[in-house]
């Protein structure tokens, strides 16, 4: 069974039509871009598998199971965790918090073991604190455990809003566009932290992104919209040099 599967799905904003009939497959551990020009539909794809939005017609499943109609959270619980086109950390915390904000949505006190700070309370947070501090070595981010976010140099706040959505265990990670802003070298160092991440936590990966110097080297397989439309999906080599998309990234 796929991890993600979405057939047909389409939503429309009052007369505009923004994803019509969107069908993909992603196997467990897969690595596939999700790619096409400016206003595609492609962030608007992301916020429907979210629940952001509610799609008009189709489906999505996760493992078989419907996420339609699911909140936002529910979504989050059942194994879906994201990044945002923009950073959206909490910069007047440290890089640690950040990532154990990421974990309390998963972890559940009850009232009496928060109120009382009992055993079972720090036994919890021990192993949130163990559970993100092991994720920030995997993202070398060990060392800043206890700087600011708003500290940290653009390229590693982008790596800790991965961080942070890897902290909620996801079966599936949406990245959106996670290069946006890098220079080549931060681009380099993104491409071998996604592709660790995808080895030390067999999460499958979707990714949005322009950069096709990191789509091209580290997606598996890509779809490509095109005014909310499926306009090719295959192996990079195929789809990039595939003329119907290189029109539609270049215009006529
Ligand atoms: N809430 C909304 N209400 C109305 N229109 C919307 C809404 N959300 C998205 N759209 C429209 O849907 C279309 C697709 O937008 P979307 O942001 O998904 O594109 P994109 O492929 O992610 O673009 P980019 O690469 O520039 O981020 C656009 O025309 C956008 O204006």
């Amino acid at each position: 069974m796929a991890t993600l599967e979405v057939t047909g799905l389409g939503i429309s904003f009052g007369g505009l039509r923004a994803v019509d009939d969107l069908t993909m497959s992603i196997e467990k551990g897969g690595l596939v871009g999700l790619i096409g020009p400016n206003g595609a539909g492609k962030t608007t794809v992301f916020n429907m598998l979210t629940g952001v939005y509610r799609p008009t017609d189709g489906g999505i499943r996760l493992n078989g199971e419907n996420l339609i109609g699911k909140k936002p959270y529910e979504i989050n619980r059942m194994g879906v965790a994201r990044t945002f086109q923009n950073i959206r950390l909490f910069p007047q915390q440290s890089v640690l918090d950040n990532v154990m904000t990421g974990l309390n949505n998963q972890v559940q006190y009850s009232l009496a073991e928060s109120l009382l700070h009992v055993g079972s309370y720090h036994k919890k947070e021990k192993e949130m604190t163990e559970r993100s501090m092991e994720i920030l070595r995997v993202f070398g981010l060990e060392d800043s455990a206890q700087t600011l976010a708003s500290n940290l140099p653009y390229g590693k706040q982008r790596k800790l809003e991965i961080a942070r959505a890897l902290a909620t265990k996801p079966e599936l990670l949406l990245l959106d566009e996670p290069a946006a802003g890098m220079n080549p070298n931060e681009t380099g160092e993104l491409m071998d932290t996604i592709r660790l991440v995808r080895k030390e936590y067999q999460v499958t990966i979707l990714l949005i992104e322009h950069d096709m110097k990191l789509v091209q080297g580290i997606c598996e397989y890509l779809y490509v919209l095109n005014f909310g439309r499926l306009l090719a999906e295959g192996t990079p080599d195929k789809v990039l040099n595939d003329p119907a998309v290189v029109k539609a990234y270049l215009g006529d």
